[in-house]
């Protein structure tokens, strides 16, 4: 929008009010004294201007121009009618506006409107309208979050404006503490001014604490419903979405997005409100003290309002460029701790070193710049402060020259500015913060909001299940790779009480066959059907209490043995977590550990061999007692001799559906049925004996695939 338009608009429109003031004027001299104007006729004066400054403002402004002036022209209109009721209500003196208007009043009040909408358009400019209404519907949304805390939030907010109220009257008495020591002293008065200012300050100190620590509770309060509400909606996610989003993200979701979406509402807004509070009182009382000394003021506000604005700019800016450095310097740090063994391996110490400092260097400059800039910023707030400072005394000094003004009233005056200002910087402020963490709040809400993208479990729970799992045309992409197909077409069959041995090159599509039975993917053609009904009509506890599996690489958490055994189960005795651990011929080397099944596994098994790991959770899944079991190269890193005691073990398990995949011959031997998958495509199946002798692709493959024990042959 271009300046100078903006420039004739507010000039157009100001002309047009000050013709109204004239027509006011006219008709007073005109009725020469027997046409008063009260508060009423005051108000229905401004809003019959209001309601013609905007309907010419709408009808010959461009529409963006219009909704920019828009808030400016109901400023203009209701500044005198608010100032005289204020004056009447809260001082009793006496007004500006009324019973004739004073002429520098109806000045100052049209002077202060421009100043404080130029300063608010500078803080926040117009082009920013959009993104600060959708700001404001996100903080609409975190508030209304806080529906359970408005009864402490209403308490908070009522000491809040006690605190603002008490806060803003000290001030004032202490200009007459001075007033009754300079001039006559009158023991009583002083007293009296003494007590008033003692109550005030303790009235102050009290509401504020009381508001600072019902803020405080209603953002633990609001930030520990987010953060169940955040996790619950995360756990109910599909697998894609986790390996789309970084662990990192997502704690970072839940742990600082969280705290500052409830900072934006519990801290800001208590802020915001406070200043908004303090800056009215402090308003009315300075324009009581003397009119010519808050104008200067209202011209010092805009010029700091514009300095902070650019200041915020620019600090925003390297908060961002600070968090990233941040973030990279957490990660190469966190990411060098955890492989150091790999670090080591490659003698890469230094290499890793010179990475580390040259990411610190990254932050150091920034660091560098940001001083150089609050630096410079500080001293040219400082200049314009002092300047109007001065300024402000000379002008003092001649009122109270002129007895227009005590010298109590000017310090009174003077600590209201200094306290106002501040005042004015944290609203600017403030309002900047809420804005920004409010996008931590639209992160959240994107996560609160994001339905899984599978389809819902049902509800069906069979009285008896057999165990037939049949692939019926399956065919899988991967939502990372939507164009590519994992599994082509693919029908299989795995029959109740039998083996069946998954068999093929990597890659070949073994494991995405187990991705499907355990839900962690939904097929694009074709479906999976457990006893002749698709997976999904299966009510999902169900399905997990019939079907559990153990991966090549299985996750175990930190906690005890008995801990990671009995993992899900409720109520499980320790006979049946020891039986377990024999049958996956774990039991003896847990003897072995220091406190036997309750020895701390460390983070992720850590203090495990892979082997040790692969038995317990072998163990996890045979207590059980699973219908359908999946092992997916789940004996790859045992010795031969406990791969075989195992194996017994499940050849044992009478009516279980078994499905493995494997990459030692003698395993797949032992299957009932064999598949061999190359390409996501079903090239060969049947028994060992059947696909040896058909002399195929499984003959062919046969020393690559598999692992010969030695023993063979
Ligand atoms: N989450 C995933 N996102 C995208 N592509 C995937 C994903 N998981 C597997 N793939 C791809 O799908 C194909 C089949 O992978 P799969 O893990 O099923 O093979 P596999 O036969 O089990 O291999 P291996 O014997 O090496 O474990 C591979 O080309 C793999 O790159």
């Amino acid at each position: 929008m271009a300046t100078g338009s903006l420039w004739h608009a507010y000039g157009a429109l100001l002309f047009l009010d000050l013709i109204l003031w004239l027509s006011l004027f006219t008709s007073l001299l005109c009725f020469e004294g027997s046409l008063l104007v009260n508060l009423t006729w005051l108000w229905i004066f401004r809003a019959f201007s209001w309601f013609l400054l905007h309907a010419v403002s709408s009808v010959t402004l461009d529409k963006t121009m219009h909704k920019l002036l828009k808030p400016w022209v109901a400023l203009l209109s209701f500044v005198p009618p608010v100032f005289d009721m204020t004056q009447t209500l809260a001082l009793g003196g006496t007004c500006g506006f009324s019973p004739v208007p004073v002429p520098c009043m109806v000045g100052l009040s049209a002077v202060t409107a421009t100043l404080v909408h130029l300063m608010w358009d500078k803080a926040f400019p117009s082009k920013k309208v959009k993104q600060e209404q959708e700001a404001r519907v996100l903080l609409m949304r975190v508030i209304h979050y806080s529906k359970p805390d408005y009864p402490h939030l209403g308490t908070a907010f009522i000491f809040l404006i006690l605190a603002a109220l008490f806060e803003s009257s000290i001030p004032y008495y202490v200009g007459k503490i001075i007033d009754g020591l300079s001039g006559e002293y009158k023991h009583d008065n002083f007293l009296w001014a003494v007590a008033c200012m003692s109550f005030y300050s303790f009235g102050s100190s009290m509401f504020s604490g009381l508001r600072g620590g019902m803020f405080m509770c209603s953002l633990s309060r609001l930030n520990k419903r987010i953060r169940h509400m955040l996790f619950q909606n995360l756990m109910k996610q599909e697998i894609s979405f986790f390996e789309e989003n970084k662990p990192g993200s997502l704690t970072s979701r839940l742990v600082s997005d969280t705290d500052k979406m409830g900072r934006s509402v519990a801290m800001n807004v208590n802020v915001l409100l406070r200043s908004l509070v303090k800056t009215c009182g402090m308003l009315v009382q300075m324009l009581s003290l003397s009119w010519q000394l808050t104008l200067l003021t209202c011209v010092e506000m805009p010029i700091l309002g514009v300095i902070q604005n650019y200041y915020n700019n620019y600090s925003q800016k390297t908060s961002r460029e600070l968090q990233d450095c941040q973030a990279e310097i957490e990660q190469l740090a966190s990411s060098t701790i955890r492989s150091v063994k790999t670090v080591r391996s490659f003698r890469a110490e230094a290499q890793e070193l010179k990475r580390y400092q040259e990411a610190m260097d990254k932050k150091l400059q920034i660091l560098k710049r940001k001083g150089i800039f609050s630096a410079a910023h500080l001293l040219l707030r400082r200049c314009v402060t002092l300047s109007l400072r001065v300024a402000m005394l000379l002008l003092g000094r001649r009122l109270i020259s002129s007895g227009q003004l005590s010298s109590g009233s000017l310090l009174a005056f003077i600590l209201y500015q200094k306290d106002m200002l501040t005042n004015m910087r944290q609203l600017v402020y403030v309002y900047g913060d809420i804005l920004n963490t409010v996008w931590s709040a639209e992160k959240v809400f994107k996560l609160l909001d994001r339905k899984p993208n599978v389809q819902e479990a049902g509800d069906w729970v069979p009285e008896k299940l057999d165990g037939r799992i049949t692939f019926d045309n399956v065919t899988l992409s991967y939502p990372a790779r939507p164009e590519w197909e994992a599994l082509k077409s693919v029908s299989i069959e795995l029959s109740p009480g039998k083996m069946t041995a998954l068999v093929g090159p990597s890659g070949g599509g073994k494991t995405s066959c187990v991705s499907l039975l355990q839900r962690f993917y939904e097929p694009q053609r074709g479906q999976v059907l457990l006893d002749g009904a698709p997976l999904n009509e299966y009510q999902h506890q169900y399905l997990c209490s019939q079907m559990a599996a153990v991966s090549q690489n299985p996750v175990l958490f930190s906690g005890s043995v008995k801990y990671n055994i009995a993992y899900g189960l409720h109520d499980c005795t320790m006979d049946r977590v020891i039986e377990a651990a024999k049958k996956a011929n774990a039991h003896d080397f847990i003897c072995t550990l220091s406190e036997g099944y309750e020895t701390d596994v460390g983070e992720c098994g850590g203090q495990l061999s892979s082997g040790q790991k692969q038995t317990i959770a072998i163990a996890r899944v045979l207590i059980r007692n699973p219908k359908i079991l999946i092992l997916d190269e789940a004996t790859s890193n045992l010795d031969i001799h406990t791969q075989h005691a195992i194996q017994e073990v499940l050849s044992g398990s009478k009516g279980q559906t078994v499905l493995v995949i494997a990459h030692r011959l003698q395993t797949i031997e032992r299957a009932d049925h064999i598949i061999l998958l190359e390409d996501g495509m079903v090239i060969e199946q049947g028994t060992h004996e059947q696909l040896m002798a058909e002399r195929g692709r499984y003959f062919q493959f046969r020393e690559k695939l598999f692992m010969v024990d030695p023993d063979e042959n």
